[in-house]
């Protein structure tokens, strides 16, 4: 239901904030840039730079904003620039985060003023939500403070809250599809919360100054702070002092990402008034023309698709989520043609391994994933490791750790790892023919001149969940290769 429902509602575009009553008298017309990077409210990204300076910001004399290929604007060098230097640097007044104060100038920064009570009704876990209210009220504020910075954001994200139905249902994973329609639901709710609530403020007390806030724009404000704020330590003691305060950092927020990215970013405390300072520092030289980049997180593709609107090629950290399931266990013995140990009834001293492991019982965590780093998660791995060993001493001289590793070299012998790294394999041969389509097939789909760019992220999103899985396959046959060498050789 949310998915067709989102599909609707959830646009976003540069009129996600239609004013009723008043006239925006700082909005700039809106001009869509040319190039490859999406159009913003209003396109003049090196004004951006100038106000950063103006107020007291600094940014380094050879950045300046440039087309970044498909990354959208990105901050580029101009010249060679050493590695130590400070690219970036922004005082504490240039963060926009959520402040109260009893005595802030600006009442909607006040504790229980609407626009507090909206971001207290938001969940901790949607918190760019709760950061996306201020985004919201700033932008409709006559005269913001932060205008020159809003006025550069993208006036619309290609997450997949604003993907179609048909889009949605082409990611072909249960996970993310769970994930968007969530989110969705939250927002479509989010806006009869919203619309109720306002209903009770005056005109004086309205937190986005008369105008009204739909899905679209709360989903606008969302997304803008998922894939742009950046969870810092608050160092000020005057308000919400702690670790992991989202913060939208203006230029700062215009860095790439990349995993071997080429700069970091540093908290400082202001040796003359104490206030925080948040710094962009080169990590090596950054040449002539080059993007400066920093390292997002080592995430999946599923949070960077839900929360950055894009998908790495090749993600090291992307991984499927399965879960822990005795018969699906048993279906892969079957195809893998491991001599069945019933992964569905297994013996009592191997129940009380699996509930060590959180595999099993009342208080079992059933999620386990295949890929990333590790390659194999270690619980499954220890599960498949002692549900198809026979002999309890032997399983019983090695630790809940060593059971869990895969670099720990076949721990109950060669025959009991060939058999648990064959059924893993065939687990990858089942999820992989639970996809509704074949890597060829979407490359066809992704060729085609009428597929739209939200149709293409979402079959990009499946085809790189797919060949992560052939690709994990081809290691596991690899080991397994060397398994059979090495029992061959006695
Ligand atoms: C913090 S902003 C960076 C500035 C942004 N490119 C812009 O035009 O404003 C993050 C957004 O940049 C884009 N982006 C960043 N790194 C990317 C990458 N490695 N691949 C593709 N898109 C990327 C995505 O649209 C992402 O949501």
């Amino acid at each position: 239901m949310a998915t067709a429902a989102a599909s609707k509602l959830l646009t976003a575009t540069a009129g996600v904030l239609t004013s009723s009553t008043s006239t925006l008298t700082h909005r700039r017309p809106l001009t869509c840039a040319s190039g490859s990077h999406s159009p913003r409210l209003t396109p003049k990204p090196q004004d951006l730079i100038k106000w950063v300076r103006s107020k007291g910001g600094f940014v380094h004399p050879q950045l300046k904003i440039a087309d970044h290929s498909s990354h959208g604007l990105g901050l580029v060098s101009d010249g060679v620039i050493p590695s130590g230097s400070e690219l970036v640097s922004l005082p504490d007044h240039l963060t926009l985060r959520l402040r109260w104060s009893d005595d802030a100038q600006d009442w909607s920064d006040r504790p229980n003023s609407p626009l507090f009570q909206l971001v207290h009704r938001v969940p901790e876990e949607l918190w760019a939500m709760r950061l996306g209210l201020k985004l919201l009220r700033e932008r409709a504020t006559v005269g913001s403070f932060w205008w020159p910075y809003i006025s550069n954001l993208p006036e619309a994200f290609t997450m997949p809250i604003f993907f179609s139905g048909e889009e949605i249902k082409s990611l072909q994973y249960a996970p993310l599809l769970h994930q968007v329609n969530k989110r969705c639901r939250f927002l479509l709710d989010f806006e009869k919360e919203v619309k109720h609530l306002l209903m009770e403020t005056t005109p004086e007390t309205h937190p986005f100054c008369g105008q009204d806030v739909d899905s679209s724009s709360l989903g606008w404000a969302m997304s803008a702070v998922s894939s742009r704020a950046f969870r810092l330590h608050n160092l000020n003691a005057q308000d919400s002092v702690g670790a992991n305060v989202p913060m939208l950092l203006p230029v700062i927020d215009m860095c790439n990402h990349s995993f071997h990215s080429n700069a970091r970013i540093i908290q400082e405390q202001n040796s003359g008034n104490k206030k925080m300072l948040v710094q962009v520092i080169a990590d090596t030289q950054v040449e002539h023309n080059a993007p400066i980049t920093l390292n997002y997180g080592c995430l999946s593709n599923d949070l960077f698709l839900l929360d950055y609107g894009f998908v790495i090629p090749s993600n090291p950290y992307d991984h499927i989520e399965l879960r822990y399931d005795g018969s699906l266990l048993d279906a892969s013995t079957m195809v893998s043609g491991v001599s069945s140990p019933s992964f569905s009834s297994p013996a009592p001293w191997q129940e009380k391994i699996i509930s060590q492991l959180g595999l099993y019982g009342n208080d079992a965590l059933l999620k386990v994933t295949l890929g990333g780093l590790d390659l194999v998660d270690g619980r499954l791995l220890a599960a498949l490791r002692v549900l198809l060993a026979s002999n309890v001493e032997h399983v019983e001289k090695h630790s809940l750790d060593a059971l869990k590793s895969l670099s720990e070299d076949a721990p109950l012998g060669l025959s009991n790892e060939t058999a648990a790294l064959r059924t893993i394999v065939a687990l990858c041969a089942i999820t992989l023919h639970h996809f509704p389509t074949k890597v060829m097939a979407d490359e066809v789909i992704l060729k085609r001149s009428d597929t739209t760019s939200s149709m293409k992220l979402a079959i990009e999103f499946r085809v790189q969940k797919k060949l992560m899985v052939v690709d994990l396959m081809t290691k596991l046959s690899k080991i397994l290769r060397q398994l059979t060498d090495r029992q061959k050789l006695g």
